[in-house]
């Protein structure tokens, strides 16, 4: 049944046949976008969600898995998507969300990483991109946006986790979700991309400790769904701006879409705090990603009543 298949990790050869079938099974509400491809030319495929044709429609955008060893945000990534699909005229608060905003869903950010993790190393983070002068492989994505790039938190040293790149938007997965949303940027209004683990909701800055502008709007989101996460769920996630919250960390995707100009800018960590870390055991998948469904909808329907 449904309920199993969203309760396990998949391949990626699996994920590519969910985003065909997905498709295929919803002909009118979700339609497939190439945006790029991987260093080793694997597609980078999005799937938007319309509902309606409502003219001058907003969006979100979601994006998972450009860290490969934190394979809860794929599975969050295939969750949320079968969960509007299901739910859209069930639970209100996901029909409001979907009848106001489209949403472009991004499964798997870096396919190359990910599939790695599946065949060789599951602990693999960055890319799989080969650096001139080093036998060391792979530059962290999540480094690689143009916001502070290279400053105090990345590694310009190719053998590390945190590795830069060469220059901003080294990387081909990079210049496919700046290129597509540079050119949404006018529509996108919220920016989330979703990794694990340590239970947190963080918005701009990580690339450094000033505030933006909206500072307090931001927190009051964020503070507003970990206190809905606390209260449904009992469990706790800490929230705050990414600097501050978790460490400095410049070049991230968050910073880069918040100066691009989507205001509503955020970077979820998942479940849990570490006993399992990145290896979530496939039991906890349902709860992880209620979770943090409960976020996105908090943050999407203060948008929505914003606009
Ligand atoms: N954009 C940076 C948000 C804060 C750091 C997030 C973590 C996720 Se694993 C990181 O990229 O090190
Ligand atoms: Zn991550
Ligand atoms: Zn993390």
């Amino acid at each position: 049944s449904s309920s199993t298949f969203y309760e396990r990790y998949h391949s990626l050869e699996d994920i590519y046949f969910w985003i065909n079938r997905t498709q295929q099974d919803n002909p009118d509400t979700v339609k497939v976008i190439l945006i790029g491809s991987s260093f080793e030319k694997r597609p980078l495929y999005v799937l938007k969600l319309s509902v309606n044709n409502r003219p001058n429609k907003k969006a979100m955008w979601i994006d998972c898995g450009i860290h490969a060893r934190e394979w809860i945000s794929p599975a969050f990534c295939l969750w949320f998507v079968q969960y509007s699909l299901s739910f859209y005229q069930l639970n209100e608060d996901i029909t409001n969300i979907l009848d106001n905003m489209d949403v472009y869903i991004l499964p798997v950010l870096n396919p190359d990483g990910y599939h790695y993790t599946w065949t060789t190393n599951r602990m693999w983070r960055k890319n799989r991109s080969t650096n001139r002068g080093t036998k060391c492989i792979g530059v962290d994505l999540n480094r690689n946006f143009d916001a502070n790039w290279c400053t105090e938190g990345a590694s310009d040293q190719p053998c590390t986790e945190i590795y830069c790149g060469a220059f901003p938007e080294s990387e081909p997965e990079t210049q496919a979700v700046a290129d597509f949303l540079r050119s949404h940027k006018d529509i996108v209004q919220i920016y989330l991309s979703i990794h694990s683990y340590s239970q947190m909701l963080l918005f701009p800055y990580s690339c450094t400790l000033e505030e933006t502008e909206n500072h307090s709007e931001l927190l009051e989101m964020v503070q507003e769904a970990a206190q809905k996460i606390q209260r449904h769920y009992r469990n706790i996630y800490t929230y705050g701006s990414g600097a501050k919250t978790i460490y400095l960390a410049p070049g991230g995707s968050d910073d880069w879409a918040y100066k691009l100009g989507i205001k509503y800018s955020f970077t979820f960590e998942l479940q849990d705090r570490g006993r399992y870390g990145f290896l979530l055991p496939p039991s906890h998948i349902s709860k992880a990603c209620n979770e943090a469904l409960l976020a996105v909808k908090t943050i999407a329907l203060k948008v929505v009543e914003k606009t």
